[in-house]
């Protein structure tokens, strides 16, 4: 067992299934599980599936005791995501993907925090004004972002982005979110289109980006990794966990978007290609 460090927090990963293990001393609400063949319909190769294979476990609802008071007032949960290493196809392993819903003033759409406690993980961010179309043919993408986060840094899904999560690592990809709980979360726009924007495939041994050519007129993609920011809580090195305990006013944005999207966009640095 190898304890997940980053986290700030007592849980563990068997290193050879990349199952996680709990201290009892933490609570948990639910664990799900997505193998290839949940995620049919979202792949970039559909022939010939290892249908039983895992792709992805989520553990949610994750806290000690003494802290779900404070997560229950501010309507936030903590979870953890390990999506597994390896390709299917060719591809490399993924969440679903989703859009966000609106807040309630429908100005933004809620963001999220991912903290990248082990691995390496490339983030798929497509930013659509219509994501809720009536018609979801009619769902275009504005802006698309491939932003490369390595073990202990945090990502702040901006709003407005529908989001991918992609293990371009060699080994498991574990990752943190802190959540918004009454966030609506939309997953008929991704399915649509079966998938994102792009599929990230493996080809001899270098990571690609793959079109997915059911989308119109996608903007040209950006490249992007990281960088902290004390004020919205966001220390590389300090816990997730940790820094919203002891600043939770600082998460505040998760709950409230207007008045934090131009300070989250500007966490994203730019490069000329995808980061590795
Ligand atoms: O399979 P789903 O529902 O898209 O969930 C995947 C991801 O979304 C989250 O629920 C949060 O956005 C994570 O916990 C998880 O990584």
């Amino acid at each position: 067992m190898l304890e997940l460090k980053n986290s700030g927090l007592p849980l563990y990963i068997d290193e050879k299934n990349h199952v996680m293990a709990l201290s009892a001393l933490l609570k948990y609400d639910g664990f799900g599980r997505k193998t290839v063949e949940k995620m049919q319909g979202l792949l970039a190769d559909e022939h010939d599936l290892p249908l039983d294979e895992l792709v992805y476990d989520v553990y949610r609802g994750i806290a000690y005791p003494e802290d779900e008071e404070l997560l229950k007032k501010d309507d936030y949960r903590y979870d953890i995501t390990i999506i597994m290493p390896g390709q299917v196809n060719g591809e490399c392993k993924k969440t679903s993907g989703h859009y966000h819903g609106w807040n309630p003033e429908k100005t933004n759409t809620y963001a999220e925090v991912y903290e990248v406690i082990k691995g390496t993980a490339l983030y798929i961010l497509q930013k659509s004004d219509n994501f809720d179309a009536e018609d979801p043919a009619d769902v275009r993408v504005d802006d698309l972002i491939f932003a490369t986060v390595h073990e202990g840094e945090t990502i702040l899904i901006p709003p407005n982005y529908g989001h991918c999560s992609v293990n371009i690592g060699d080994g498991p990809l574990v990752f943190s979110n802190l959540a918004y709980v009454p966030c609506p979360v939309h997953y008929g726009p991704v399915k649509q289109f079966h998938g994102m924007s792009f599929y990230v495939m493996v080809e001899n041994g270098e990571v690609k980006l793959k079109a997915n050519d059911r989308y119109v007129d996608v903007p040209k993609a950006k490249f992007a990794t990281v960088k902290e920011n004390p004020h919205l809580g966001i220390q590389f090195g300090l816990p997730v966990y940790e820094s919203y305990k002891k600043n939770p006013e600082a998460f505040e944005f998760l709950g409230k978007p207007d008045g934090f999207v131009d300070e989250i966009m500007s966490m994203l640095v730019y490069h000329d290609e995808l980061v590795k």
